[in-house]
């Protein structure tokens, strides 16, 4: 089993305003509310390929309801733990440019903590987790790694996509994956980086600090796969931007596609950055038929 972690879920309010106007009343042109945070988009791309996963997290309130309700719907399973207070709502403004505003989550109580510990320590040897996301403001910035001893005590597989000190603490546990973005990775190392040289020796230290295989997004400049084996970049796909939000949760989704159909780790990019400029020229997730349209325009050059 695949068990997508989103230990701060949201309801995604996506806005649409045509001529936005700052200090104004502004009518908006569509508006959209989808269930939200990393772990579930992962769950999301993941379903639109035919692949299950199970959600786990904490929900609460109506806006918990909301997203546990609309994930059922699509056949997504869900075991979260309930807390008493709602679940956020994060703001997406699209004007121009993009915007967004994501809140800090709610108060997470320790028995709603003891709670989820103890589906953690349910998980089996050869399930596969993923954790993705931010923590919520009431837990400590060592839950990530709290989580990831627990699934070390049976060697199980995991996948982290978070930013900062929460990632690098639990580089030494060897995840199978991180997907830091260039503004995370250039956060991590305190540099910027201004080529893809570059980028390929910052990839390449996440490996020496524990991470097996290292995907650096990089927006409409296209991706970056670094493991201790190869170096890859696979340019952009050209195409409108309609939506960003859920594009490097998309490509988690589909390198984990390749692997659980036993493809090679170049295979598995090549569904990665498919599934992520799917869903970047998508108003939701990526659907499997323009994922599979995107498959055939990938092209990866060995670095
Ligand atoms: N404008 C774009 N044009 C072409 N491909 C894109 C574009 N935006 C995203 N992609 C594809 O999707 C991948 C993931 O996008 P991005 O780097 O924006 O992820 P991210 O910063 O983690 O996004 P988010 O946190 O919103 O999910 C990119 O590596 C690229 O392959
Ligand atoms: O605040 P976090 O947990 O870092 O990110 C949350 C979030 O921006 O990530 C998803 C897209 O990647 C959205 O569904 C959600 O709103």
């Amino acid at each position: 089993m695949i068990y997508t972690t989103t230990l701060n879920p949201s309801i995604d309010y996506i806005v649409k305003v045509l001529n936005f106007k700052e200090g104004e009343t502004n009518r908006s042109h569509y508006e959209m509310k989808i269930p939200g945070g990393k772990g579930i988009m992962v769950s999301k791309l993941l379903n639109n390929l035919g692949i299950n996963s199970h959600n786990i997290g904490f929900v609460g309130g109506f806006t918990g309801d909301f997203i546990e309700k609309s994930l059922k719907e699509i056949g997504i399973g869900t075991d979260f733990t309930k807390i008493k207070d709602d679940s956020r709502i994060n703001v997406k403004l699209k004007t121009k440019i993009e915007t967004e505003i994501n809140a800090k989550g709610p108060k997470i109580r320790p028995e709603e903590e003891n709670d989820f510990f103890g589906k953690i320590k349910n998980i089996k040897e050869d399930d596969l987790v993923v954790l993705s996301g931010s923590i919520p403001n009431s837990l400590s910035n060592d839950f990530y790694e709290r989580i990831v001893v627990e699934l070390n005590k049976k060697n199980i597989q995991f996948i982290i996509d978070t930013t900062g000190k929460k990632l690098l603490r639990v580089l030494k546990y060897k995840p199978f994956l991180i997907k830091p973005n260039k503004k995370e990775l250039e956060d991590l190392f305190d540099v910027e980086v201004n080529s893809l040289e570059e980028i390929i020796i910052y990839g390449k230290k996440l490996l020496d600090l524990g991470a097996k295989n290292v995907i650096v997004s990089l927006g409409a400049q296209g991706a970056v796969f670094v493991n201790k084996f190869m170096s890859i970049y696979a340019p952009a796909i050209k195409g409108k931007l309609v939506n960003s939000v859920g594009a490097g949760d998309s490509m988690v989704g589909g390198f984990i596609f390749g692997i659980e159909n036993e493809l090679s780790v170049e295979e598995s990019f090549k569904w990665a950055v498919a599934s992520g400029t799917a869903t970047a020229f998508s108003e939701d997730i990526g659907s499997r038929k323009f994922i599979e349209e995107m498959y055939s325009k990938v092209t990866l050059i060995k670095k």
